[in-house]
């Protein structure tokens, strides 16, 4: 059941690295990978974006993301048994689809980041943590979608311990449990299959996935920074423990906060903070210099003028000189 630390890669992958994402449907979640996408190649990441796709992501969609750089990968679905399990949020039932990404092996080691992340840091040293663990933020237990465990009955939040403690009379204190937004981890397909497996007999639970892979991996979790992944609602619940300065990744998940629906209307919308990471998303998001400029179309271009002579004055197309054209022609995401 839980892996033991052991990695069946060849060696052939073992160097290979990419940031990975999800995308289900033909909403509006296309808005979050592209301004990630974006984001990637603002702070220099080094690694292309691979984007997991569900079969209901339109073609038009899939084009949108290739022409940003991504490597655009269809996943089958994946179903949780038949229960009459609540979902902290109904559509999380899609997110068991995200075992698929352990099938990636082409990849020694991935980065994922759900899609409503942006990351204003770059975070590529990640991939140098030791193999054979599994990283990811720790969550926050304080908001109402908690509201259906003991932790937020009696108020006990991993984030401050010594606040609430936990209750003796309630038996052993909860594993660290991380939010499952964003982690470090080895694609491996002998992992892949027991995922799939252990889904099988597992029954579902209100956060989906999530609750799932923090059960798996319990015994290799490693905690790493909040400024690896900044669950908003840090920035209410345990103020003290964020540097607002630090953080690398934010991770838009406070229910009202998506950049792309943000209406200002939800509870904490209003803050100054919430309103400055939103902008900042936008700035991202709308940034045309931050587009991928294809180095193959770019090199064709270059090809022409070249051979055309034009009487010794080179016109190049702007982005032609641009100091950040891609040296590589792999689609990435840097
Ligand atoms: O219609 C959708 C819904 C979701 N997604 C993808 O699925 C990810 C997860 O959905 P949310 O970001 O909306 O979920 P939350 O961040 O609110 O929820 C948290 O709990 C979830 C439980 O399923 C997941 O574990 C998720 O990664 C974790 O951050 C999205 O980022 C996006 O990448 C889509 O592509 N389309
Ligand atoms: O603690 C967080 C938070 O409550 C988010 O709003 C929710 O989307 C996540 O699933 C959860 O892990
Ligand atoms: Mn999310």
């Amino acid at each position: 059941m839980a892996p033991a630390a052991v990695n069946h890669h060849t060696p052939s992958n073992s160097m290979k690295r990419a940031y990975v994402t999800f995308l289900a449907g033909n909403g509006d979640y296309i808005k979050g990978v592209v301004g990630l996408a974006k984001g990637l190649r603002k702070v220099d990441s080094v690694y292309p974006l691979v984007v997991a796709v569900l079969p209901d992501v339109p073609v038009d969609h899939r084009r949108i993301l290739e022409a940003q750089g991504c490597i655009v990968r269809e996943i089958e679905p994946v179903y949780p048994p038949e229960s009459q399990t609540q979902f902290a949020m109904a559509y999380y039932v899609i997110n068991y689809s995200k075992l698929r990404i352990w099938e990636f092996v082409e990849y020694g080691k991935m980065i994922y980041l759900d899609g409503d992340i942006q990351v204003y840091d770059n975070i590529d040293h990640l991939f140098d943590l030791p193999d054979g663990h599994f990283y990811a933020v720790m969550d926050c237990f304080c908001e109402k979608t908690w509201s259906h465990t003991p932790q937020y009955q009696i108020g006990y939040c991993q984030q401050c311990p010594d606040k609430v403690r936990w209750p003796a009379d309630m038996g052993p204190k909860p594993s660290l449990f991380f939010n499952a937004g964003m982690f470090v981890f080895e694609p491996d397909i002998v992992t892949y299959r027991d995922l799939l497996q252990t889904l099988r007999v597992t029954p579902p639970t209100p956060f989906a996935e999530q609750d799932f892979l923090n059960m798996y991996f319990r015994d290799i979790y490693k905690p790493i920074p909040l400024d690896y992944n900044l669950v908003l609602a840090m920035l209410w619940r345990h103020p003290e423990n964020v540097d607002l300065e630090k953080v690398k990744v934010v991770h838009y998940c406070a229910d009202g906060s998506k950049p792309w629906r943000y209406t200002g209307k939800e509870e904490n919308m209003q803050r100054e903070d919430i309103k400055m990471l939103v902008n900042k998303w936008w700035n991202i998001y709308n940034d045309k210099s931050l587009d991928y400029k294809n180095p193959n179309q770019l090199a064709a271009a270059r090809h022409h003028v070249t051979a055309s002579g034009n009487n010794g004055e080179m016109v190049f197309p702007a982005a032609l000189s641009d100091s950040n054209v891609p040296a590589v022609c792999a689609p990435s995401a840097a």
